[in-house]
């Protein structure tokens, strides 16, 4: 891989967001919940990882909209995907992070493609002679029209289904190993079409995760799809086929919308690579990438 993508690729995304100091560089806008997961045993049978152990592990979750500008509106449709960032708080200081969102799969396969949509993005404003950069670039990656597809405006935060798309490998204690890719399943998906999409509230995803918790709490299946050993886990632009085995790895309940959510997501920081012993990396060059360019990020909004 090129060692500047993901610096160039931070760089493509403050470009065509705009500069918004003090916000992150993707999915800018966002709520923070706190809650815990329990796993169940089948977790423990597939990875001796300390939050699959069945005890319950006090998590903090953040919630986005996709782009960099801070104000978007939650129905429109550049908001998707939406994201889900689950920060897993074990006794003892240790953290684990999953970093994952609402498309089924990447528009592309590694951080230099997604750098180059991203400036591909850049250079195709409204009114860009056609066929425009992003146009070219959709021609030459299918991909990224079917990848876009699988995205949609939820009816809440809590209605949407989220896929982690990049494949990890969890180790059991008999050192056993399996490659996954973790899904986080509501109670019930909602979809809005665009038009009722549009009609929204700009802050209403927002507003009604804070007036559903207020009420009670809500939950998510943590789930992880289980690949075949002949599927390959370094693509993340190619899904595995849906009859793969699922098994339910524990539940998220989410308690409370953070009392000062604005000021939390600031200090906070999600890293897709942040693992711990009973979880490793897969050949998937993504998360990797992923890891340098959040950190770009991070340290952008904390100059
Ligand atoms: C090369 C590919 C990717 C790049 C370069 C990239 C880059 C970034 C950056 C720079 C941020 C802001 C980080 C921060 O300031 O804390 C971010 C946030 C985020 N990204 Fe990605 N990303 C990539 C792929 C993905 C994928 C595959 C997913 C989902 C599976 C994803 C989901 C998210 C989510 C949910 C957030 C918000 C995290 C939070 O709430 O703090 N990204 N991404």
């Amino acid at each position: 891989g090129d060692p500047e993508a993901p610096v160039q690729a931070v760089d493509a995304m403050n470009k065509l967001f705009g500069a918004h100091p003090g916000f992150r560089a993707n999915h800018a806008k966002g709520v923070v919940a706190e809650g815990s997961f329990k796993a169940s045993p089948e977790a423990a049978a597939l990875s001796k990882a300390a939050i699959f152990s069945g005890a319950e592990i006090p998590v903090i979750v953040r919630f986005s909209d996709a782009t960099g500008v801070p104000n978007i509106p939650d129905g429109s449709a550049n908001a998707n995907p939406h994201g889900v960032a689950i920060k897993y708080r074990l006794p003892g200081g240790d953290e684990t992070d999953m970093v994952i969102n609402s498309l089924k799969f990447f528009p592309v396969a590694n951080v230099e493609d997604f750098r180059d949509l991203l400036v591909a993005l850049g250079d195709s404003p409204p009114g860009a002679p056609k066929p425009t950069k992003f146009e070219q670039f959709a021609v030459a990656h299918p991909s990224v029209a079917a990848a876009g597809a699988t995205a949609k405006t939820p009816a809440s935060f809590a209605d949407e289904e989220y896929f982690g798309i990049d494949a990890f490998v969890l180790v059991n204690k008999a050192g056993a190993k399996q490659a996954v890719r973790y899904q986080l399943k509501p109670a019930k998906l909602v979809h809005l079409d665009s038009a009722e999409a549009a009609k929204k509230a700009p802050d209403f995803l927002i507003d009604e995760l804070s007036e559903r918790l207020a009420k009670g709490p809500a939950t998510f299946r943590l789930q992880a799809q289980l690949a075949s050993p002949q599927d390959q886990t370094k693509d993340p632009s190619k899904p595995w086929p849906d009859d793969r085995k699922i098994v339910d790895l524990g539940v998220l309940t989410l308690d409370k919308v953070s009392p000062d959510s604005l000021a939390a997501q600031k200090g906070l920081s999600f890293t897709p690579g942040r693992i711990i012993d009973g979880i490793e990396l897969s050949d998937d060059p993504l998360v990797e990438s992923r890891d340098a360019a959040y950190a770009v990020s991070v340290s952008r909004r904390n100059p």
